[in-house]
């Protein structure tokens, strides 16, 4: 028994995990929001259904986007016409778009993070890579190891089809493995592209027209560790403390499946009101014990859902307006990237940060959340301590 507490101290790191380094990147061809109902009626042969355009200009104006990267350009479809009619068989097409580029995106957000990082590839320990129909095996998290050169001792995890929460969700896992491993040092990879639920309009379906006008691409990658070597080494955020919470009988608010025309989301209306109403009780579980109870004395790393989720967590926690405007500024700039959109925001806090002159790494906060929300309806968040900015 003393041999095996022997072994498990040794194993142990000290102190909290660590974000070391943040890459980004997206598909190079982006749609102002302002052209989209005109762009996307056009593309999917569908000008004859005029309510619904008129219906999609209506959402597309209330979506506070600006633009959005997407991956799927009209070349694209009309090389694979069974994407455009909703309901179609297409699911190979898609599939393959996803397991072909998903890497591909993937590795440029993972070179900009190493790159930041500056240490050797050697020392990657753990890989965790997240898509949503990269489906393969081996998996997107061999393929990207493979275009890494990586070490072929990396411990490697994939995951796929959490939802929006999985950017918390995946760093509460990576700080678990590096305050469990002595030295680990664990690169995410987490990449996400419409290609697998563009749809067609449908005349009954308004919630995957919902879905239409708000989701975009990304990828983006994190390295984490804990016990940083600050003489090699620049931490920008602490990973405190996680936690998960399934709010109860709202199976069908935000429901997906992967089905022969690909994916399909199913969004209730009544989505933003369930995580207003939810969100505190995972805020006060998670900062309970660090004793905050003023939301606004936080930074905040909020899941830009769309705008009426934004709209509803701020009236019910009474939060400044400028305390979401990270998130409405990646939600504007990049529409919904699903489990991304939290990682670009972390990026975009620490410059801001740094640009303006802020005292920490979380806009002079000290303390600071990261929230997800996604089928489940699961919430997820993710207690945060930014880092001092000296000069
Ligand atoms: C994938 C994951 O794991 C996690 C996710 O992020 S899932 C995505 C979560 N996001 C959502 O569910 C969207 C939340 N909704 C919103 O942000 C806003 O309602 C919106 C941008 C869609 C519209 O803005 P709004 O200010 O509410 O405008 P509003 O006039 O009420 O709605 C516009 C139209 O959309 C319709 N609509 C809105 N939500 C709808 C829904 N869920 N289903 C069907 N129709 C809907 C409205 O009925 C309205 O139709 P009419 O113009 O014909 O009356």
């Amino acid at each position: 028994m003393e041999k095996v507490n022997e072994i498990r101290n040794a194993q142990r790191a000290e102190g909290a995990a660590c974000v070391l380094a943040i890459g980004r990147a997206n598909p190079p061809n982006f749609i102002l929001q302002s052209e989209y109902p005109d762009y996307y009626f056009r593309v999917t042969k569908s000008e004859h259904m005029v309510d619904v355009k008129e219906k999609f200009k209506r959402i597309c104006d209330k979506t506070m986007i600006r633009k959005r990267h997407l991956f799927v350009t009209e070349e694209i479809l009309k090389a694979n016409p069974s994407m455009i009619t909703y309901g179609e068989v297409s699911h190979d097409a898609r599939r393959q778009m996803t397991v072909d580029y998903l890497p591909k995106l993937g590795k440029e957000a993972a070179l900009k993070a190493l790159k930041e990082w500056g240490q050797p590839k050697s020392r990657i320990t753990h890989l965790i890579v997240y898509n949503t129909l990269a489906l393969s095996m081996p998996g997107a998290d061999y393929e990207l190891a493979k275009a890494l050169e990586l070490d072929t001792t990396v411990h490697r995890t994939v995951m796929y089809l959490v939802g929006c929460h999985a950017g918390p969700h995946i760093l509460r896992h990576a700080k678990d493995i590096a305050e469990n491993n002595k030295g680990a040092r664990i690169l995410i990879v987490c990449a996400e592209i419409t290609a697998v639920n563009f749809h067609g309009p449908s005349e009954t379906q308004i919630d995957s027209l919902i879905g239409q006008a708000l989701f975009g691409d990304g990828a983006a990658a994190i390295i984490v560790g804990a016990e940083p070597d600050y003489s090699i080494e620049r931490p920008c955020f602490q990973l405190i403390s996680g936690t998960q919470r399934t709010i109860p009988n709202t199976d069908g608010a935000a429901f997906s499946e992967i089905i022969n025309m690909g994916q399909t989301f199913h969004l209730r209306k009544d989505l933003p009101c369930l995580i207003s109403d939810y969100i505190e009780e995972s805020l006060v579980n998670i900062f309970k014990p660090i004793g905050i109870t003023d939301w606004n004395s936080i930074f905040w790393i909020a899941h830009n859902g769309g705008p009426a989720v934004l709209n509803g967590i701020e009236s019910e926690l009474k939060l400044d307006k400028e305390k979401l405007n990270v998130t409405r500024h990646v939600l504007s700039e990049y529409g919904n990237m699903s489990s991304i959109g939290v990682l670009f925001m972390m990026d975009e806090m620490r410059k801001r940060s740094f640009e303006q002159g802020k005292t920490t790494t979380g806009l002079g906060c000290e303390w600071g959340v990261m929230f997800g929300f996604g089928p489940g309806l699961t919430i997820e968040a993710l207690a945060l301590r930014s880092v001092p900015l000296l000069d």
